[in-house]
């Protein structure tokens, strides 16, 4: 069954007003009804940007000020500084106990819990900026400490900005940072390729965007909707001695399918290093 959002006003106080949180935040308004939003930031034109979201939104450059009382907290901060940004936090954290929830790349729950004094319910996730209008992907891993309840809540609260995906085994979530996590800049740079190729053959800038965007939506979509495998797809667009084939063996001739394997896993380790240098 899908959770849903308890009736009851839930207080979600994100720390860090960067770019995911600002994704979330939007995708989360919808919502707002049954979520009361509050955010930390020291740089108060970051707080600035959340405020034209809602005035409903409290913020704070006070880390302390806007988890006292939270149901739940969300880590938005880079991973380098998290062990600062929380060691303040223990004695508050260890008597509210509220339900951690970490967007950091990399950063493994055990450390979360060190720095926070131990014992502390903590839903690790790897979301992606899409969130921003509700088409997010986010993968989740709970610790022993989190409550049947307290997974609802987290999933439910990710559920706002697109679909969720668990996992219990806690190392996954590099992979899930290397492919979703990561993902949408490398079809981003796609885009941006493509609209190059486009204008250099002669179309204006306005319609290779329009042409390349649209193309990719209506990729995913086929791709989402269809009950056939993207191969399959890629086969029905390529006819026998056509303009996809000739385009398609460029590509192959370049290697972009062993790129993309190295890519990922260049990204699932550096997820596996920011891990390591900060324990
Ligand atoms: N950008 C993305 O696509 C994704 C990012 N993430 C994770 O989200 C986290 C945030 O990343 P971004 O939003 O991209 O970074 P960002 O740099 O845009 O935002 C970080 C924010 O934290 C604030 N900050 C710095 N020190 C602070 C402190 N002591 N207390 C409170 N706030 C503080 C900064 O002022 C900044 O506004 C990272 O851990 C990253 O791994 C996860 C999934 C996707
Ligand atoms: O680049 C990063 O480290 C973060 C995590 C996933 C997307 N952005």
């Amino acid at each position: 069954m899908t959770p849903q959002l308890s009736r009851k006003l839930t207080t979600v106080a994100f720390i860090g007003a960067g770019n995911m949180a600002r994704s979330l935040i939007v995708g989360m308004l919808q919502d707002a009804g049954e979520l009361q939003i509050r955010v930390s930031d020291p740089d108060q034109n970051q707080l600035d940007v959340i405020r034209s979201y809602g005035s409903e939104i409290f913020t704070s450059t006070d880390n302390q000020q806007v988890i006292d009382g939270a149901d739940v907290v969300v880590l938005a901060v880079k991973p380098q500084v998290l062990r600062s940004v929380l060691e303040p936090l223990q004695t508050l954290a260890q008597k509210q106990q509220p339900l951690f929830v970490s967007i950091a790349a990399g950063i493994r729950e055990a450390s979360l819990n060190t720095w926070l004094g131990g014992r502390l319910p903590i839903v690790r996730c790897m979301p992606n900026t899409p969130a921003l209008v509700k088409a997010g992907a986010t993968g989740l891993y709970a610790n022993s400490q989190v409550s049947k309840e307290q997974r609802s809540l987290a999933e439910s609260i990710l559920r706002t900005v697109g679909i969720t995906l668990w996992f219990e085994d806690e190392d996954k979530l590099d992979a899930v940072t290397a492919v979703s996590g990561s993902g949408p800049a490398y079809f981003f740079l796609v885009m941006e390729a493509m609209q190059a190729a486009a204008e250099s053959l002669g179309l204006k800038p306005e319609d290779a965007q329009l042409l390349v965007v649209q193309t990719a939506l209506g990729a995913a979509r086929l791709a989402l909707e269809s009950d056939q495998q993207p191969a399959d797809l890629r086969k029905q667009v390529t006819s026998k001695g056509g303009t996809t084939e000739a385009a398609l063996n460029q590509l192959n001739t370049g290697g972009l399918v062993p790129l993309f394997a190295e890519a990922l896993k260049a990204a699932e380790q550096r997820s596996k290093e920011l891990a390591q240098a900060n324990t």
